[in-house]
């Protein structure tokens, strides 16, 4: 007889995100399904990008269908108070590069999760980030190698663009798109088992 799963102690990732799964991989952590959101991610007028970031998170792990856990995030780069697009062009990109060169820019990653009981928990992680100031053949070069596409701010911490980071404070996993210490102290919080 097979074992019946117990969905309280299932966990969900609400993330099409591949890296969110190798990040929680490295927390020991397999999620049980995977499972997108669908939600409308435009910004409110006058939001703040820390507010945007935990609202997505949020939205993301409420909008699963799920039993047990459900886990959501989402990464928002923000010079000062302009949040900066997810780059699904090469002009997208381009400007944001030539906005983040030389300067420092703040990384937002914000994670929910809601518990088998309905209650919702939420943390938010905050990363600076200072670029070398990019010369246009340094901008030619990243922009072909296509790593910006679908990242938000136009870059991905993970590949080449770290050769070009002068100086970062915060949480690299975060920058990524799943801060690990503030993940693993969610879970442990909400009373789920780490392996
Ligand atoms: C800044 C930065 C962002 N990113 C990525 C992480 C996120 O995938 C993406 C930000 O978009 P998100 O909306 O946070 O995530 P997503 O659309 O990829 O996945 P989902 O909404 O289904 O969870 O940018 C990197 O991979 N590296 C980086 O250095």
């Amino acid at each position: 007889m097979t074992a019946k799963p117990i969905p309280d102690l299932h966990l969900t990732l609400a993330s099409a995100s591949p890296r969110r799964r190798e990040l929680l991989a490295r927390l020991g952590i397999e999620p049980d399904a995977v499972a997108p959101a669908d939600i409308d991610e435009t910004p409110r007028k006058d939001e703040l990008p820390r507010d945007y970031a935990v609202r997505m998170a949020r939205e993301k792990a409420l909008a699963v269908a799920a039993d047990g856990f459900v886990l959501g995030g989402d990464t928002v780069v923000a010079v000062g108070r302009r949040i900066l697009p997810k780059a699904e062009d090469e002009a997208t990109a381009r400007r944001c590069l030539e906005l983040l060169s030389g300067r420092r820019h703040r990384v937002l990653s914000a994670i929910a999760l809601r518990a088998p009981d309905g209650s919702l928990r939420e943390r938010l992680n905050e990363t600076v980030v200072r670029f070398k100031r990019f010369s246009d053949a340094e901008i030619g070069a990243y922009l072909a190698s296509g790593e910006w596409h679908g990242k938000a701010g136009g870059y991905a911490i993970q590949g080449a663009a770290e050769g070009l980071v002068v100086w970062l404070q915060g949480s690299h996993s975060g920058v990524m798109g799943l801060p690990l210490y503030e993940t693993r102290t969610l879970l442990v919080s909400a009373g789920f088992a780490l392996g």
